[in-house]
């Protein structure tokens, strides 16, 4: 049947109550209600299948881990479960000596007894009893008139009172009384007061404090607005005789929408206790959120006496319990309650973040209190035990707002502003081409990619292996007249993978990302010019990093509209921007043909240094010192000449393993048999001994040193004519994982008195870093051709 087109023949609307001067609007929250759990009862009678009793007991000290005082347990004339469940809650000591067990029985001898018996012996119990009042029940469910309906209720009351009594005497249980005037809000105003009073003088006992009467208040259907139910629990307390002396305790329904706003529009007006269910489970569409009014406290600045520290375990017991979900926007407690999609929220979430970490440092600083404030989020997650993992979560109605946010939260990069919308289009395409969320694996890995940060599979066509930026001074011809500062130029030295082939480059600039960008113009022919550069550092003392970010445009168009970003992240901060720099170059030259590296070609006239450095690097895996280079490049430069004639790539490479005794760096005149090299006591100081070839023969040496090398120094000077000192050392791995290698470049300088001090490298590897030093130093050491003591 469609949807009537003139509803008011078949509902008639609420009558609203003409209360005058009412008091509650003008006024705000500021006390803690009592707080019961009805989520054993009024939850349990809702469920498909009500809990067996192990559910309850878990459920039960669920609610008294979160700290409520008064729990409905249960129906106990209901069933055998309903009323064995109160009876092991309290003949296995479950409960606490402050929480009161409440239990639910309708005006009926049979059941008011029953239900006595299942609390008898526990130590406080508030013993409910209701019945309905509102016209509909009195005439079809009851066939009462007024009098019956009070009667009903007044005679059962006695019995309530005798019936506890006797059990106080027998037992000792403490006892309160709660009535409801069930379908209060659909009650004759004046009636359910008529009805309560007559309650009250049948209890005849209500005094102050733990001896008030509750008058429980119940929306057990929400037929109206919530301010009705304000209006009808104002209307009540002002006319309730006695006041001090009565609980009013609300019970709302959720049929409207409106449960929890009518609870606390029903505590503005008066109301002293709420009975609820975690999460809003029971009849229908449930009774009021305990957890969401207990957390709308919380968020004005009011504890509400209930702790909801680990809200995730809480939503695990209830949605075991009661085999029902807990929906992903409930307030509070749903799955993406703490989670932006959209772009401006993600964006005034992040923002709000920073603001907020700046205005607490200066409160603290202060003394004052650090209030929280981020824009679409009313409460920190983190109060509630949850974690900001999911507080951003990324779709195409994202912005760079929040994707900044999560590399910065997962990545520790802070990227620029121009970079976020760079990087915000990469995974918008993504997004939007996938029609699904991003998570944040998506987003970190979508940024390693573009960016080729981070290495491994993610490594671009170019990389840095190795670099030296050296500093050097502009040649007096190249200085600006009149000016007195001696200008000074960066050479920038070092080994970069290209498409997986190691190249020697070397560039001049005014700084380090200038003499890279020379270099890349020279040998592989990438004309660009940066644009922006932002560095900042992650983490502190020891550990920080410099990060760098770089975006470039072609050279031969600085204002292009078309540009690239990198980032680069590093413990030394000219390598984090040549790193940066070369991420933006990866991200520009795309699959762009690079010119390749001639290795066949060998030496010629008119090769240079580089050509050099390439083919040893390459056949060798060898990165040398420039100064090496250099000194090698004579040698080269020499034999050519001798010859006359080009040399080949195999000859080149065993010229050098020639000239420098590479790669075991020894000769039979000065060989490595043993060593062994201990510190010496707590210092830093090393003791060297062991065995030599010395001059062909075998000798025991001996010698101290700051470290290893200058150990073996001391113990050859027992030995040689002369003095032996390190002027240049370098190291690096060779290979990977187990077959590593490290590989060490020794300059030597040899003084001997009344003669020219002579200098020569060494080279040497070794799969102990220590060996490889010590054979370096005799490899050079032998090219020295140092003269051997007569003995
Ligand atoms: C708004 C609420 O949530 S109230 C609580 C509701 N919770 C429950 O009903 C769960 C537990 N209930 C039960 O297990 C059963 O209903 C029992 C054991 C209480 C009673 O079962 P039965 O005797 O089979 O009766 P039934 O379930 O049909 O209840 C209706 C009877 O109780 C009467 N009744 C209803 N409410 C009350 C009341 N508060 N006081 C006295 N009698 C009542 C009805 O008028 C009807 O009487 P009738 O048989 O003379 O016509
Ligand atoms: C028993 C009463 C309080 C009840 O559950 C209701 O009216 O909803």
């Amino acid at each position: 049947m469609p949807m009537l087109a003139d509803p008011s023949t078949k509902y008639r609307p609420y009558k609203p109550l003409d209360l005058k001067n009412r008091q509650w609007p003008s006024k705000t929250l500021s006390k803690v209600p009592i707080w019961l759990s009805t989520d054993l009862r009024d939850g349990n009678q809702a469920l498909a299948n009500p809990m067996t009793i192990a559910q309850k007991t878990t459920f039960f000290r669920q609610l008294v881990k979160c700290g409520v005082k008064e729990i409905e347990v249960s129906y106990p004339a209901a069933s055998d479960t309903d009323f064995q469940f109160v009876r092991g809650l309290i003949e296995n000591n479950e409960v606490p000596d402050d929480v009161w067990l409440q239990v639910l029985t309708p005006a009926r001898a049979d059941l008011i007894k029953r239900t006595i018996d299942a609390v008898a012996g526990c130590k406080r119990a508030i013993l409910h009893m209701y019945n309905a009042s509102s016209p509909l029940f009195r005439n079809v469910v009851f066939g009462n008139s007024k009098e019956q309906t009070i009667e009903l209720a007044t005679t059962h009351t006695k019995l309530v009172r005798q019936l506890t009594e006797e059990c106080t005497q027998k037992h000792g249980t403490i006892f309160k009384y709660e009535y409801s005037p069930e379908t209060f809000t659909q009650t004759e105003p004046e009636f359910a007061i008529e009805l309560c009073e007559a309650v009250k003088a049948a209890w005849g006992k209500a005094g102050t404090g733990e001896d008030r009467i509750i008058f429980n208040l119940p929306a057990t259907v929400e037929i109206a607005p919530p301010n009705h139910y304000a209006d009808l629990i104002e209307n009540f307390i002002n006319s309730i005789s006695e006041r001090e002396k009565v609980i009013v305790s609300l019970h709302p329904h959720n049929d409207r929408g409106t449960g929890i706003a009518a609870a606390e529009m029903g505590m503005l007006a008066g109301g002293d206790r709420i009975e609820g269910c975690l999460f809003g489970n029971g009849e229908r569409t449930g009774n009021v959120d305990l957890v969401n009014l207990a957390l709308n406290l919380y968020s004005q600045g009011i504890h509400p006496q209930l702790d909801f520290s680990d809200i995730q375990s809480v939503v695990d017991t209830v949605t075991q319990c009661n085999d029902l979900p807990v929906h992903p926007r409930h307030p509070y407690a749903g799955e993406l309650v703490f989670t932006a999609f959209s772009g401006s929220h993600q964006d005034a979430i992040k923002k709000g973040f920073e603001a907020q970490k700046r205005r607490h440092a200066e409160n603290a600083a202060k003394g004052e209190p650090q209030y929280w404030e981020i824009p679409y989020l009313p409460v920190d997650p983190a109060d509630l035990g949850e974690s900001y993992e999911a507080l951003i979560r990324v779709n195409s109605q994202s912005g760079k707002g929040g994707i900044a946010y999560l590399i910065k939260e997962h990545l520790h990069l802070d990227i620029p502003r121009k970079m976020q919308i760079a990087f915000y289009k990469v995974v918008q395409a993504v997004a939007d081409r996938e029609a699904r969320e991003m998570t944040v694996d998506d987003i970190t890995t979508t940024f390693r990619s573009a960016y080729h940060y981070g290495g491994g599979k993610f490594q671009g066509r170019l990389s840095l292996r190795n670099f030296k930026v050296a500093t050097e001074p502009v040649g007096e011809e190249n200085a600006l007249e009149g000016d007195d500062a001696i200008d000074e130029r960066r050479r920038f030295d070092g080994t970069l993978s290209v498409d997986g082939v190691l190249r020697v480059l070397r560039g001049d600039g005014n700084g380090p990302l200038s003499a890279l960008l020379d270099a890349l113009r020279t040998y592989l022919h990438l004309d660009f010019a940066i644009r922006e550069y932002t560095e900042h550092s992650i983490g502190e003392g020891h550990e920080a990093r410099a990060a760098s970010y770089i975006e470039i445009v072609p050279g031969s168009d600085r204002k292009s509209n078309e540009s690239w970003w990198g980032v680069g992240v590093d413990s030394d901060i000219t390598s984090s921007g040549l790193r940066a720099l070369l991420s933006a170059l990866n991200g520009a030259i795309g699959q762009q043909a690079l010119p390749e590296l001639k290795l066949t070609v060998g030496f010629n006239p008119k090769s240079d240094q580089t050509d050099i450095a390439n083919v040893l690097v390459n056949c060798l895996g060898l990165e040398l010192p420039r100064k090496l280079q250099a000194a090698f490049f004579e040698v080269v430069q020499r034999q050519a000449r001798e010859h006359n004639s080009e040399i080949s790539v195999d000859a080149l490479v065993s010229l050098f393993n020639t000239t420098y005794g590479y790669p075991h760096g020894e000769s039979d005149k000065l060989k490595l048999q043993s060593v062994v090299v201990d510190p010496i006591g707590k210092t830093n100081r090393r003791a060297l001994s062991g065995e030599l070839v010395l001059g062909g023969q075998s000798k025991k040496i001996q010698g101290e040193g700051n470290g290893p090398l200058s150990a073996l120094l001391d113990a050859l000077h027992l030995h040689i004519d002369g003095t032996l000192r390190i002027r240049e050392y370098a190291e690096h791995s060779i290979g990977e994982g187990a077959e590593v290698l490290a590989v060490s470049y020794v300059e030597l300088v040899y003084d001997v008195e009344g003669a020219k001090s002579k200098s020569a490298w060494g080279v040497a590897h070794d799969t102990d870093i220590t060996e490889s030093g010590l054979k370096a130093v005799l490899s050079a050491a032998s090219g020295l051709d140092v003269s051997l003591k007569s003995t």
